[in-house]
């Protein structure tokens, strides 16, 4: 039974149930994070995140989607392994994890603070592959498949000033993706972008996740995305002591049209959730 009362019980999966924990890459339990604001006897304890279920499956589009402030990008981070939690359990792959790892890769909003200004387009994306000591002839074949899937043929020799930010945003999900890890973490990675160009790079992202099959989570807070992009959105509270208090299924297929009656039903049913009293109680 959904406790949400706006959204059919059919468009619902259950976060927490024990049959998806065990197929899952991320199965996360009750977590919490809190973060200590301002400094001596003045300082307070700010809950973001409280009581979080949560599991990801294997090669899932998975949308993480609320308004600005109610912590996905902190849900983010602590599966990135950048922050470590307060409460709780989060298992990557059935283990507890404390730091970064090679196997989860963060996409940021700003290419320009993960993007080496002093390397082009594939020094940059073989990067990765060059600290690893991969032999020259193998970077380069990695390189050629990561450059082709992104569109980025015929720039190779560019260097990150000379490239647009649509550019270099997929610079950084080639370098990303060169590396192969298993699970892609996107902090609103589309957020900076004008509309005509974060329009093509929906669609872009949504066919490179096709060929690659990796798990994404992905943050947004924008609702037509999460409905373009997710197989399935996480609806988070607005928080304080946020939670995923409800998971969408979208079933809708891929490449969706943003004109069909589907989507524009599926938009509105998120709308509804987001304008209603009861949100803001949650
Ligand atoms: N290191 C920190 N120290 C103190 N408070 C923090 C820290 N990081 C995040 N917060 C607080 O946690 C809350 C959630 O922040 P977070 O960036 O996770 O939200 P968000 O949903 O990603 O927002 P947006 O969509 O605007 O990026 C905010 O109130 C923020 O001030």
């Amino acid at each position: 039974m959904s406790r949400y009362p706006l959204i059919s019980t059919d468009a619902i999966t259950d976060a927490s149930s024990e049959e998806n924990a065990q197929q899952s890459i991320i199965s996360i339990r009750r977590l919490g994070k809190s973060f200590l604001s301002g400094s001596g006897k003045g300082a307070v304890r700010y809950q973001v995140l409280k009581d979080v279920d949560l599991n990801i499956q294997r090669g899932e589009f998975f949308i993480l989607l609320g308004p600005s402030g109610c912590g996905k990008s902190t849900l983010l981070n602590l599966i990135a392994g950048f922050e470590k939690q307060t409460e709780g359990e989060l298992l990557v792959d059935g283990k507890s994890i404390d730091r970064p790892g090679k196997e989860r890769a963060m996409v940021f909003q700003h290419p320009d603070a993960s993007l080496f200004p002093w390397l082009n387009v594939r020094e940059n994306i073989e990067f990765g592959l060059r600290m690893q000591g991969v032999s020259r002839g193998e970077r380069k074949a990695v390189s050629d498949r990561y450059i082709e899937l992104a569109g980025l043929t015929g720039h190779e020799r560019k260097f990150p000033r000379e490239l647009s930010g649509g550019m270099k945003q997929r610079v950084q999900i080639a370098r990303v993706l060169a590396n192969d890890p298993e699970l892609l973490l996107m902090d609103e990675p589309l957020g900076a972008l004008d509309a005509f160009t974060r329009r093509i790079m929906q669609d872009e992202l949504v066919r490179i996740w096709t060929e690659t099959k990796k798990t994404v989570i992905f943050v947004t807070h924008d609702i037509q995305e999460a409905v373009l992009l997710g197989g399935r959105i996480g609806i988070m509270s607005i928080g304080p002591e946020s939670r995923v208090f409800e998971i969408m299924d979208n079933r809708l297929e891929y490449p969706r049209d943003i004109t069909s009656r589907e989507f524009n039903l599926m938009q509105k049913k998120l709308q509804s959730i987001f304008q209603d009293d009861l949100y803001f109680h949650l």
